[in-house]
């Protein structure tokens, strides 16, 4: 506060990092979701959207996963989301890049200023690569999912949206999430440019894509527990070593002619 007793406006970039984080703590703690809008500001998050509409006209984006419908009695595949994995280290998305590392300050913060150090009891060392996904927009939508249901490491998801003058309404795309624990009501996300989302990435927060009939995109980022992490891919060695050993058995035994 100044003398006048207002409240100073934090000013140098260091303070606002400081004070979003203490919001992402809050929201984590209490509901499990956290929403932050204006996150990189017009400018930077216009030169995100640039970059991902670049690639998009490139084709760089898999044809998304097969969402087969039953239109009257014919399927009718449609496509659903389109996606690309990229570390945003080259040269031609310097900008997502950017995004990338202010997500990683502000979890990498948050996760130091919780208490004991810890941001909802996770460590975390580590996170994927972005995933750029974008929904063509002709009804494609995404079924209602939990994005880490049998303990992978993957505690925090955080997605940024990049879509410009978006009518819920006219354009759907709603992100619906279930939160365990709140009942029957639903946290309803409009994936609005240059806002970023959190939120727990296992059972507590299965959810959906409602069809979308516009182009929408989104840049997806997973952060990973330590010790979450570690044990899952303890549990994929050990997994790979027995099939190793089971398909040696099945060798030896048909070359030894054993039945
Ligand atoms: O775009 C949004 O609002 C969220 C969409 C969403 O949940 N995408 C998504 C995409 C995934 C792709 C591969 C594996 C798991 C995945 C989990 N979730
Ligand atoms: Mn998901």
């Amino acid at each position: 506060r100044d003398e006048e007793g207002i409240i100073e406006e934090p000013c140098g970039e260091q303070e606002v990092i400081d004070e979003m984080c203490r919001i992402v703590i809050r929201d984590m703690d209490q509901f499990g979701v956290c929403v932050v809008d204006n996150f990189l500001g017009y400018k930077r998050g216009m030169s995100v959207l640039q970059e991902v509409t670049g690639m998009y006209t490139k084709g760089v984006f898999k044809d998304g996963q097969l969402v087969s419908k039953k239109v009257k009695n014919d399927l009718k595949t449609i496509r659903g989301d389109q996606i690309t994995w990229i570390d945003g280290k080259d040269e031609s998305c310097k900008n997502i890049g950017l995004l990338i590392s202010q997500v990683d300050a502000i979890i990498l913060r948050a996760n130091k200023m919780a208490n004991n150090g810890k941001i909802g009891n996770y460590t975390i060392n580590g996170r994927t690569k972005a995933m750029v996904a974008c929904y063509p927009g002709h009804g494609t939508h995404y079924v209602k999912h939990v994005d880490n249901p049998n303990k992978d490491g993957r505690c925090i998801t955080a997605i940024y949206y990049l879509n410009r003058d978006w009518n819920i309404q006219q354009n759907g795309g709603l992100l619906r999430i279930f939160p365990e624990g709140w009942q029957d009501k639903v946290a309803d996300i409009e994936p609005f440019f240059d806002r970023i989302l959190f939120f727990w990435s296992d059972r507590r927060n299965p959810h959906e894509v409602q069809p979308a009939f516009k182009t929408r995109y989104a840049i997806t980022l997973w952060y990973f527990d330590a010790s979450e992490r570690q044990e899952a891919c303890r549990r994929h060695k050990t997994e790979m070593e027995a099939q190793a050993s089971e398909s040696n058995n099945i060798v030896n035994k048909t070359s030894s002619g054993e039945s």
